[in-house]
């Protein structure tokens, strides 16, 4: 007869504390968002900034891939100047998250350093330096710490000068670069603005509305212009004006009331009829 078999040790199930399961979901969606976000060039999420208890920016999120343009349209008070304030270290927010270059936290960075990090940005009125050739300009804004004497001075630097050349091809100017910026129209003095950006070697340009007050033949000139800036970083333009938008042909971006209210071709943002309710169709 069989020996009776052995009472087998029960194997113990434990079941994790509810708080720890808390924590390991926590950390499970903060690295499915960090990878979300690992190769993206900047990343705003929940953000949100109140001013006097009114929300600028509502819980806007948005990203922007890694060589990509973009444009920012909305109407008038839609916190388009208000999410720029907050990506150049201008504005802090409330909440929310926004990263630069995937793992970079803007919002624990100042202004200065935002900038040194390879953040431009354009305002809309042109600040040149009006008493100084196109040339200079350019110069000046390429020589980072060195004073302006020696800026000025020391003009024999080949690398240096091969970059004010491409700059000044880049920014239409080659012919003018003995001008004074204060002789420039309006456009080129924009045009010059953007070529000062470009001397700091941005990764990301942001531009705000570039086209206000130019010419049609500057404003189309400028939407070639940013094209061919956009091969070699990314930039994001906000914009009201229609036409240039359309020649960018960039994925547009339509704000309101602090948030993304559309996003895709302007085609599929114009045939919005939230975007024609709050904008196009007024
Ligand atoms: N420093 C501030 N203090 C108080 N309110 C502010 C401040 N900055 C912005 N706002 C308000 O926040 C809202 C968003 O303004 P913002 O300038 O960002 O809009 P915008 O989309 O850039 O508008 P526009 O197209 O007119 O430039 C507006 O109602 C504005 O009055």
């Amino acid at each position: 007869m069989a020996e009776p078999a052995e009472p087998q040790p029960r194997e113990t199930v434990v079941s994790p504390h509810p708080y720890a399961t808390q924590l390991r979901e926590k950390r499970l969606a903060a690295e499915a968002n960090g990878r979300a976000r690992r190769d993206t060039l900047l990343y705003l999420d929940g953000v949100t900034k109140s001013f006097d208890g009114f929300k600028a920016i509502n819980n806007l999120s948005l990203v922007i891939e890694k060589g990509e343009m973009r444009a920012i349209i909305g109407p008038n008070g839609a916190g388009k100047t208000t999410m720029m304030d907050i990506i150049t270290g201008k504005t802090r927010p409330d909440k929310g998250e926004v990263f630069f270059n995937g793992d970079v936290d803007l919002t624990r960075h100042d202004e200065a350093a935002i900038a040194n990090m390879g953040i431009g940005r354009k305002f809309q009125k042109p600040t040149v330096f009006e008493s100084h050739t196109i040339e200079d300009n350019i110069r000046l804004s390429l020589s980072g710490p060195r004073s302006v004497l020696e800026a000025l001075v020391h003009r024999k630097d080949e690398p240096e000068r091969a970059r004010i050349e491409e700059i000044l091809e880049t920014i239409r100017l080659t012919a003018k670069r003995k001008t004074l910026a204060a002789n420039l129209s309006h456009g080129q003095k924009q045009w010059l603005e953007i070529g000062m950006l470009l001397a700091q070697d941005p990764e990301l340009l942001l531009v705000d509305e570039p086209v206000a007050g130019m010419t049609d033949a500057e404003t189309e000139e400028t939407a070639r212009l940013l094209r061919e800036i956009a091969t070699t970083r990314s930039v994001v333009v906000v914009e009201h004006d229609m036409g240039f938008v359309r020649e960018l042909g960039v994925k547009v971006t339509c704000l309101h009331e602090g948030s993304v209210l559309s996003e895709g071709t302007l085609d599929k943002v114009s045939a919005d009829p939230k975007v024609i309710e709050v904008y196009l169709g007024r």
